[in-house]
């Protein structure tokens, strides 16, 4: 990724209405990562500056009555002008006025990103929920309907997603408002509902200096909002802000060693200096090499599950090269999940699979896929993988379980019976089959067909279930019928002449 190269390149102009307490940090911060700050506070001016802006911030901290109505009109123009908006909805979690502004923008106005902590984030969710049963009531009253609706729609409470789970609070507010969700704390947490990725970089001094929370606000506005990014191939919306904020945590980190070397402690003073010194340093390379992204599970993921080996490709004259370049396809054509599995005749061993597979690992992350090792524990956790897959005869799931507490378990399941024996609650999805024959197995047992896949979802209606084993386009629709989240495929992409057109073609169930 050079998205940080790219932004200094042409300076984007970020517009911010901002919160009195935060506006000198602000504009510090952003000229120091190399954008160009602008700070406005009436609907004349921002016509005048709009028109020239690449996104624009709005920081709701000081709002008052005449300030919320200009933050609805200058959303409004924003929409209106295609620059996209990022809403900072500071306490909105301590008071019902600033919560409703809020609100109004995110259900009334297109919002590009939301960014808060995690207690401004879940009184948005809340909220969002309150609306919505508020709706149902009124509609299941005029069309006299059961009231179950109702509950089930208050029943998706916040409860379960708090600081602990960044990603999945992120997750929640996302697809709550289908807006792409930065939670930010101790971990941050980044979702658009589909993707979502944990950030563990950052310094325990950030919350002691005042406005890194709202700088972070215009400093992922000018990675979002600026055209010089957009035109980077590697361009999405996820990826720059998640390449944003990472390089904001990095350069806290980064701040801190500073202030380590030099005063040999860390101290709120020296480090605000350090962190905008950072940040005026720091490169594409320095997130690269330090970021810490850990991907979370949810089931959707397993809706086009790759696997493959260099063996999958013994038939060409350079299996790795060829296999790099299949997975890099099948990346970009859109596939959910990877599993990295190197095993059997013609398999890399030692050195060269341990390196095979840090390439493998670079790709998945460029296209925020999770990386999921087959078998080999010791390699998921050097590498830090962002899960593992293991079989009846691999390590045992509870052991695999204590030893990975967070990472993503995916078990095999043959059969009901092989269900009721497993400890499944320990993993967070099951791979079932073999649906057909295959080739690339060879120890696989006999097809289940897609009944088989029928017989294990009636035994669990909820655990997530990926089918395997002969998969390929034309069969998916019935295997999905028969209860699976998703198909994982090994031959059907391996040997696709056009890698990029099976791939779209599993992803249309
Ligand atoms: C998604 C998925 N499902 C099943 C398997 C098979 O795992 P296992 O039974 O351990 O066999 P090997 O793949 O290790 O030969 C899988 N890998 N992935
Ligand atoms: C790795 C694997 N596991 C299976 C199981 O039944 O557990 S079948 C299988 C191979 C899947 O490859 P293909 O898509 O080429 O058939
Ligand atoms: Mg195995």
């Amino acid at each position: 990724m050079t998205y940080i190269a790219a932004l200094r390149r042409k300076n984007p102009l970020v517009i911010c209405l901002t919160n009195d307490v935060v506006k000198n940090f602000t504009a510090n911060g952003l000229l120091a990562i190399g954008a160009s700050p602008a700070m406005s506070s009436c609907i004349e001016d921002l016509r005048d500056l709009l028109p020239y802006a690449q996104a624009l911030l709005v920081n709701i901290g000081t709002v008052n009555p005449e300030l919320g109505a200009f933050y609805k009109q200058a959303v409004t123009l924003a929409n209106e002008l295609a620059v996209p908006v990022v809403l900072d909805p500071v306490a909105c979690s301590a008071g019902a006025f600033r919560r409703e502004i809020a609100l109004d923008l995110l259900v009334n106005h297109k919002i590009t990103l939301l960014r808060g902590n995690a207690g401004e984030i879940a009184a948005l969710v809340q909220a969002k929920h309150e609306l919505d049963s508020k709706n149902a009531t009124e509609s299941i009253t005029s069309v006299n309907h059961k009231s179950e609706k109702v509950a089930e729609v208050s029943s998706k409470g916040v409860d379960s997603a708090g600081v602990a789970k960044p990603g999945a609070l992120a997750e929640q507010c996302a697809k709550a408002f289908q807006v792409l969700t930065v939670v930010t704390g101790p971990v941050d947490g980044i979702s658009n509902g589909l993707k979502t990725v944990e950030v563990t970089n950052g310094s325990a001094m950030m919350p002691l200096v005042v406005g890194t929370g709202c700088l972070l606000g215009g400093f992922l506005a000018a990675f979002i909002g600026s055209k010089e990014l957009q035109r980077l191939e590697e361009y999405d919306l996820f990826s720059a802000t998640l390449w944003g904020l990472t390089a904001y945590s990095v350069a806290a980190e980064m701040a801190a060693e500073t202030c380590e070397n030099l005063y040999q402690r860390v101290e709120p003073g020296s480090f605000q200096i350090e962190f905008l010194n950072a940040l005026y340093r720091m490169s594409d390379e320095d997130v690269k090499t330090r970021k810490n992204w850990h991907m979370t599970f949810n089931r959707e993921q397993l809706g086009v599950y790759f696997i493959c080996g260099t063996q999958d490709f013994k038939e060409t004259d350079n299996s790795e090269t060829a296999a790099l370049r299949c997975i890099e396809m099948a990346l970009q054509a859109g596939i959910t999940m990877f599993q990295l599995r190197e095993k059997g005749v013609g398999s890399l061993k030692g050195a060269a699979k341990v390196s095979f597979a840090k390439k493998v690992q670079e790709l998945c992350e460029t296209y925020q896929v999770p990386f999921i090792m087959n078998d080999d524990m010791d390699l998921a956790e050097e590498l830090d993988a962002d899960g593992v897959h293991i079989g009846q005869d691999d390590d045992p799931i509870e052991l695999v379980r204590q030893r990975f507490p967070n990472k993503i378990i995916g078990l095999s399941i043959h059969s009901p019976e092989e269900y009721a024996d497993s400890q499944v609650e320990l993993a967070d999805y099951i791979g079932v089959g073999p649906v057909y024959g295959t080739q690339s197995k060879g120890d696989a047992k006999a097809p289940i067909g897609p009944e088989g896949i029928q017989a294990v979802r009636n035994v669990d209606a909820e655990i997530p279930i990926v089918a395997i084993g002969g998969i390929t386009v034309e069969t998916t629709a019935t295997i999905r019928e028969h209860g699976a989240d998703g198909v994982s495929i090994i031959s059907a992409i391996t040997k696709a002449n056009d890698v990029a057109k099976v791939v779209k073609g599993f992803k249309k169930f």
